[in-house]
């Protein structure tokens, strides 16, 4: 008997990264191939961002995917998270010339106050929560923060990117293909201060560390490429990643929803006091998946190095929290 649809809503529907998200949302890559989707998008309400949303569902629907099974154009986040199961909240206010870093975090507590509040009050009870828009682990907080009758946990801000590109890294360095990479974690921040970790990875059984064995390369190469990514992408492209970043938000929720069969994948959570990270600040974290639930990887030995590297990201975030806390 074929599944009952689910409700997957999208914000900034449609942007860049919207576009190279729907289509593989609508096609199964997400949550199953088995599993029908009903797409709940949401962009501002102008005439522009409707009409051209209006464009991508044309498209979508000339796709003729059999597991798409309707699609809704929303401007109000109250109509638009209406009994969603999954949310990806990727529209966010970008920083404009001349706007400094605390007038971005104003703009956006602004619209993840009221898009939280909204998942609140019409939201499925259980939904999942994927904040993908800049700053997306100080929006992700503030969402679960204006949200508070649903479950801290759903709320998660998005580090697959950051642990894509470290595997790939890795992979490249080590000369292995990058499937066959486990155990790789990344700390913090969605931000260059993210601490890129293969301490614990492993290729075949073997150290990833003990193959690389090159603490400078692992300092001055490997972390300020994984760190500047998002950075060297805008120089080259003139425009923010995109269709790596819709392939992260697909893994990430993929994973959280279907497991991971023991396999460590990075998701920025809800710190619970794991690692002295203080609790609520939306922190990358190693974790597994089984049933739709998440667990933190723990016990983890954490040496100078790798303290010095989780610290410093954790004051960028709590100074982000800090700076959006009378917002709230
Ligand atoms: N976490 C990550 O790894 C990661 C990676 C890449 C990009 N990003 C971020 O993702 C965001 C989107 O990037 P993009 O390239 O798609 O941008 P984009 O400008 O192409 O699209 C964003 C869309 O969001 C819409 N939007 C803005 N505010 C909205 C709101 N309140 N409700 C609904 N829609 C809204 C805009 O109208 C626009 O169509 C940016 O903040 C970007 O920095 C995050
Ligand atoms: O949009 C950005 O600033 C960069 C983006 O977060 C990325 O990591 O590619």
């Amino acid at each position: 008997m074929s599944k009952k649809p689910v409700r997957v809503a999208v914000t900034g529907a449609a942007g860049q990264i919207g576009y190279a998200l729907l289509f593989r949302i609508a096609s199964g890559e997400m949550l199953g191939k088995d599993q029908p989707v009903i797409l709940q998008l949401l962009e501002i309400p102008d005439e522009k961002a409707q009409k051209a949303l209006k464009g991508v569902m044309m498209e979508l629907e000339d796709c003729a995917f059999p597991l798409l099974a309707g699609m809704e154009a929303h401007g109000d986040p109250m109509t638009g998270f209406k009994d969603t199961d999954y949310a990806l909240l990727v529209g966010a206010r970008p920083r404009g010339p001349g706007m400094e870093r605390a007038d971005l975090l104003a703009a956006n507590a602004q619209i993840f106050t009221a898009q939280g509040k909204a998942l609140n009050a019409v939201a499925s009870r259980d939904v999942k929560v994927l904040v993908v828009g800049n700053p997306a682990n100080t929006n992700a907080y503030i969402a679960m923060k204006s949200a508070p009758d649903l479950k801290r946990e759903n709320f998660t801000a998005m580090l697959r990117l950051d642990h894509n590109r470290a595997a790939s890294q890795i992979a490249a360095k080590t000369g292995k293909p990058v499937a066959s990479i486990r155990k790789l974690a990344v700390w913090g921040n969605h931000s260059p201060t993210m601490y890129a970790d293969y301490r614990f990875a492993t290729i075949d059984g073997a150290s990833v560390k003990d193959m690389i064995n090159d603490q400078v390369w692992n300092k001055d190469v490997f972390l300020p490429t994984v760190g500047k990514r998002g950075a060297a992408i805008i120089e080259a492209r003139g425009l923010s990643s995109a269709a790596s970043a819709a392939n992260a938000a697909i893994d990430h929720m993929r994973d959280w929803a279907l497991g991971t069969n023991g396999e460590w994948v990075t998701m920025g959570v809800p710190s619970n006091g794991e690692y002295g990270i203080p609790k609520d600040v939306m922190f990358g974290f190693p974790v597994t998946t089984e049933g739709g639930q998440y667990k933190i990887v723990e016990g983890l030995p954490i040496d100078e190095f790798s303290q010095a590297c989780i610290d410093k990201t954790l004051a960028e975030l709590t100074g982000e929290q800090d700076g959006v806390k009378h917002l709230l």
